[in-house]
């Protein structure tokens, strides 16, 4: 099976990142993760990033330089998270299509439940 192609922004602002709770009743639901989705049809992963902020946050954002490419072999399947660094163009966030939403040093993240296939971009904002 091919990988479901996923983008997420690593956003960035104070040496704070955003994470977002899935909603419950979402697969994985109950998670943290770093915002974003699925690639639809034709999107280039920076328009996808774009709209996903938007519908989940309400928020406008500057798409930078990819930080990480994850592979990661789910029970249900196989992603390829495209990372990159991102800038939040406004101040204002609301929790449209996300259950919270928080703003963390580095070393905080370890404290929270992200996704699985997360770890390696943890490990590696760790290590920077
Ligand atoms: N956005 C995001 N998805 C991640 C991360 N880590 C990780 O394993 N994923 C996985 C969870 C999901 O299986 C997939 C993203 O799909 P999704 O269902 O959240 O995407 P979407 O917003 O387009 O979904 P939909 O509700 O519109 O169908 O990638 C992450 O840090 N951010």
């Amino acid at each position: 099976m091919p990988p479901l192609i996923v983008t997420a922004a690593l956003l960035r602002k104070d040496s704070k990142i955003l994470i977002t709770k899935r909603p419950a009743d979402k697969q994985q639901g109950g998670f943290w993760e770093f915002p974003g989705g699925k690639l639809q049809n034709n999107e280039t992963p920076q328009q996808a990033l774009k709209r996903e902020l938007r519908e989940e946050l309400d928020l406008e954002i500057e798409v930078g330089a990819i930080f990480e490419v994850v592979y990661h072999r789910y029970d249900w399947g196989p992603v390829l998270i495209l990372v990159y660094e991102c800038l939040p163009l406004s101040e204002a966030i609301r929790n449209l299509e996300v259950d919270e939403h928080r703003w963390l040093t580095v070393e905080q993240l370890p404290e929270y439940d992200l996704l699985p296939a997360d770890r390696p971009i943890i490990d590696k904002l760790l290590q920077q």
